[in-house]
């Protein structure tokens, strides 16, 4: 079975960056249920760190409702949403992404997905919307637990890693430091002509995979490993993989973290929800001795995912993360 690619043109118009040209693009669509959708899946990491799953299995009356609950969360009078913010980082949040200075045309809610773990803001959240949102909500995130181990079984599989559950473990325990968030990118009603925004930086996520799904309306792009900027085409029927930065640890950097952004076109709003799957706080992160059996192979040390996200929170959106965590190897061409 061969991967069904779909074309994709870029939206010349949407790009701020110079070096955004259009030019026909081709993303791996990957059907859950195919026989052969672990190598393609593993094609799409090496090539992109980036596909899209059609045939998911999650039921689509969940998502339409979920969206409706957010939708009517972001409509309520700011001062209700600002009872649960600003973000600690959990909670509700406007235009202010992280706690370095950046910005964008957006307001989001970020939840733990150990819902027990529930912090202050993430309950206020849930004070100003009805039961059903909080239940909405909690299915999802066992939807993309499912979905996001399934995809890392797959990978190890294709990889050959001997214990199948290597990768997967990591998102299906308890303790997996996982999370939900979910972006309105608003319009602007008063303006009469369509305005591009950054809605949100350019960025790679730092977690292993992230699951993104948005409504109809455009804004995601990614870049290329040429560094073009590509506008992915939306579909709310299906989701989007994004390979994180410890993912690309994990893999020794046969897989690379996509980095993408959000450019607003602010005559239609947007909605996103991403489910960024990380391990576990403890977690030791290192090149998987497996795939990489010489240390000094290693591209990246070791550092507990704990360490990496403290690391993370001191970093603007837009940094390269993993340069901390980078081994400088003994012989590099600027060392001769
Ligand atoms: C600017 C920042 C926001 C962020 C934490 C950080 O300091 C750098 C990483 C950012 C990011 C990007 C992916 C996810 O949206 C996020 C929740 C994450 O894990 O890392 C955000 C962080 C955030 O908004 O809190
Ligand atoms: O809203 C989107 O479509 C993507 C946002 C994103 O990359 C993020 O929240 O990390
Ligand atoms: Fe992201």
């Amino acid at each position: 079975m061969v991967v069904l690619l779909q074309p994709v043109t870029l939206d010349s118009h949407l790009c701020v960056n110079p070096k955004c040209k259009p030019s026909p693009v081709l993303i791996p669509v990957v059907d859950l249920t195919d026989p052969d959708a672990k190598t393609q899946i593993v094609k799409a990491c090496e090539e992109f760190g980036f596909f899209k799953i059609v045939n998911h299995g999650v039921r689509p009356d969940l998502l339409t409702q979920l969206e409706q609950e957010a939708i009517k969360f972001f409509a309520l009078h700011q001062s209700l949403k600002d009872k649960a913010g600003p973000p600690d980082p959990f909670g509700y949040g406007g235009k202010r992404i992280g706690p370095n200075g950046d910005v964008g045309w957006v307001e989001y809610i970020l939840l733990n997905a150990n819902t027990h773990l529930s912090s202050t803001k993430t309950n206020a959240v849930f004070q100003q919307t009805p039961a059903i949102f909080r239940e909405a909500v909690e299915a999802y995130i066992e939807e993309m637990k499912r979905m996001s181990s399934k995809v890392l079984e797959m990978v190890a599989e294709e990889l050959r890693i001997e214990q199948k559950e290597k990768l997967s473990r990591l998102v299906k325990v308890k303790e997996s430091d996982s999370c939900l968030r979910m972006n309105h990118y608003p319009e602007k009603v008063d303006d009469t002509t369509a305005k591009e925004e950054i809605g949100f930086g350019e960025h790679t996520d730092p977690q292993l995979i992230s699951v993104l799904r948005s409504n109809d309306h455009e804004g995601l792009q990614i870049c290329l490993k040429d560094g073009t900027w590509v506008a992915v085409p939306p579909d709310h029927s299906t989701f989007f993989v994004l390979v994180g930065d410890t993912l690309q640890v994990m893999t020794n950097g046969r897989f690379k973290s996509v980095k993408h952004r959000v450019l607003t076109n602010t005559k239609r709003s947007r909605l996103s929800m991403i489910y960024f799957a990380g391990p576990p706080l403890t977690e030791k992160i290192a090149p998987l001795s497996c795939l990489v059996p010489e240390q000094e192979d290693w591209l990246y040390k070791e550092f507990t995912w704990s360490q990496y996200k403290l690391s993370a929170y001191k970093t603007k959106l837009g940094d390269y993360r993993l340069s901390l965590f980078e081994k400088q190897l003994p012989f590099s061409i600027s060392s001769v």
